[in-house]
């Protein structure tokens, strides 16, 4: 499946296009669906974290979108969890959730996780574990230099990123950079733990399609690299077939944990 470039929007579009519910219903709201794509990231977050690999005071999920998928597994690690988002539209949805506006629950996505882990934890238990840990909601935007703005934070132990490097990049030299912009706010030693796909070129949310940058595995790893990064683990995961594939045509999942030299 193929887009006109022409028609996908991006950038500045996620101030004003970007629905949260569309994002929830298409992209998120089964873990089981999208070629495997969202079974595979948790079962390398589960590997990651479990391992003892990943672990600090401070997190902050760059990108968080909606909903807080990319941090669940993470919260047992770490003390406290900043989300940030370019879309005031997920900020507020994130908002929402955190001061229990009944919105939203993510019931399934906290059951799905905790039956991963099989500890015996019930969703709500781990729901108010990750509220407890949340530090605050931040704009944020990759394209700018300053990507959190005027605001001033101590070191993050670890950085996490899901599906955000590629909805805001423009061309492969943004990763780098992004990655470069980021290294920033860590001490050597910090841990950046993003997942994403390689090979993609646009995503929908609802009737609307997204822009993404496709990537390579060399020049995602080589950007990292770069930027001041040594990779500690790396899995990738093929995605179906274009055809049949309705959410997006990405060709590989990918997980990859780095540390700041
Ligand atoms: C595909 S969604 C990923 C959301 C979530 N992390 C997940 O895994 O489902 C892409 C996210 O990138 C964010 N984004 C788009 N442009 C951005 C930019 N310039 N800087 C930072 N984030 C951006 C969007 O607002 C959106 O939440």
């Amino acid at each position: 499946m193929s887009a006109d470039k022409s028609q996908l929007k991006q950038n500045e579009d996620y101030l004003t296009d970007f629905t949260p519910e569309d994002y929830l219903k298409t992209t998120s709201s089964n873990f089981e669906d999208e070629g495997g794509l969202r079974k595979f990231f948790f079962a390398c977050y589960n590997e990651i974290y479990k391992s003892g690999a990943v672990k600090g005071r401070r997190l902050m999920d760059v990108g968080t979108g909606p909903i807080p998928i990319s941090v669940v597994t993470a919260e047992p690690y770490v003390q406290e969890i900043f989300f940030s988002d370019y879309a005031p539209s997920n900020r507020d949805y994130l908002y929402q959730w955190l001061i229990g506006s009944s919105r939203q629950d993510f019931k399934a996505l906290f059951q799905y996780v905790t039956k991963l882990e099989n500890k015996g934890q019930h969703w709500e238990e781990r729901s108010s574990a990750l509220k407890n840990k949340v530090g605050g909601i931040f704009p944020v935007d990759l394209l700018n230099d300053k990507v959190f703005g005027e605001n001033l934070f101590p070191h993050f132990d670890v950085i996490t990123s899901s599906l955000t490097f590629e909805s805001a990049a423009n061309e492969v030299a943004d990763w780098e950079k992004f990655a470069k912009r980021l290294s920033k706010f860590q001490k050597p030693g910090g841990h950046f733990v993003i997942n994403g796909v390689m090979g993609c070129t646009f995503y929908n949310v609802g009737p609307i399609k997204f822009q993404a940058f496709p990537i390579s595995k060399d020049k995602l790893q080589e950007s990292f690299t770069n930027a001041g990064y040594t990779i500690q683990y790396f899995k990738d995961h093929a995605g179906p077939p274009k055809e049949e594939n309705v959410i997006s045509n990405y060709e590989k999942g990918f997980v990859m944990h780095c540390i700041r030299n």
